[in-house]
């Protein structure tokens, strides 16, 4: 595993490096509009098996692009009557995963930093949008920004991130076993996971 920002160097792996690439939207992709659904029904971020979850429910965009909505339940408080900074980083993390879809790549966050600019209120929907800004190797550079009042409403948070691509190996060599064979066992999850995969 190579060394990422050793100490005392400055913090530039956000930033794509100039023989970066545009991303592309896979041939399959979902229509924009279209519905993503979970990636895992117990995922924390879009798992509606997930009790404690968001429940976040994203949507394929334009380009490799995505929009979902997350709605703060008293769950999800920090201070009283306002969401946890993590919690929103999560939604964040979490539709910035959606990216995947629009690919069929599978990539796992390796960095992510965000800027809270407004508190946000429980019973708030958080409009999020993200997309791929630029793809260097197994490097997904990304973005994605959560607004209040709609989804032209005020920046109530943002985030800049770098995803990297991986293999579905990774979840099951690294995933603890009762979890990878159940879904290995479950025929929808595997055309799921499928559903990630480059299709040449
Ligand atoms: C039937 C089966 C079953 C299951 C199916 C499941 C389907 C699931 C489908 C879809 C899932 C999507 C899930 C989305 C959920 C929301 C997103 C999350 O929350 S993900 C969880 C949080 N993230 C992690 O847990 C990562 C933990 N980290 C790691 O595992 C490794 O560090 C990893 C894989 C990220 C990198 O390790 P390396 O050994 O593979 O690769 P190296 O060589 O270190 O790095 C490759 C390149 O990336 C850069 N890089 C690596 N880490 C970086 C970092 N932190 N920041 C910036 N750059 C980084 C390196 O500098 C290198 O760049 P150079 O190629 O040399 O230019």
């Amino acid at each position: 595993m190579s060394a990422v920002n050793p100490p005392g160097s400055p913090k530039t792996s956000l930033v794509p490096p100039p023989d970066a690439v545009a991303p592309v939207r896979h041939a399959e992709a979902p229509a924009p509009g279209t519905a993503l659904g979970a990636h895992y029904d117990m995922c924390f971020g879009c798992g509606a098996g997930q009790p404690h979850g968001l429940h976040l429910e994203a949507r394929a965009g334009e380009g490799v692009s995505v929009t979902a909505e997350f709605t703060v339940k008293p769950a999800h408080q920090g201070a009283p009557g306002l969401a946890h900074g993590g919690v929103l980083t999560s939604a964040l993390d979490e539709t910035l995963g959606s990216l995947n879809w629009l690919m069929h790549v599978i990539a796992v966050t390796g960095r992510l930093e965000t800027d809270f600019l407004l508190p946000v209120p429980v019973d708030t929907v958080l409009h999020l949008d993200a997309q791929v800004t630029a793809v260097h190797g197994r490097k997904i550079y990304c973005s994605a920004t959560g607004r209040t009042g709609g989804p032209d409403g005020p920046v109530a948070v943002r985030a800049d991130a770098v995803f990297i691509e991986v293999k579905v190996e990774h979840f099951i060599d690294n995933g603890r076993s009762e979890e990878i064979q159940a879904a290995m066992d479950d025929p929808d999850q595997v055309r799921r996971a499928r559903a990630f995969e480059v299709n040449p």
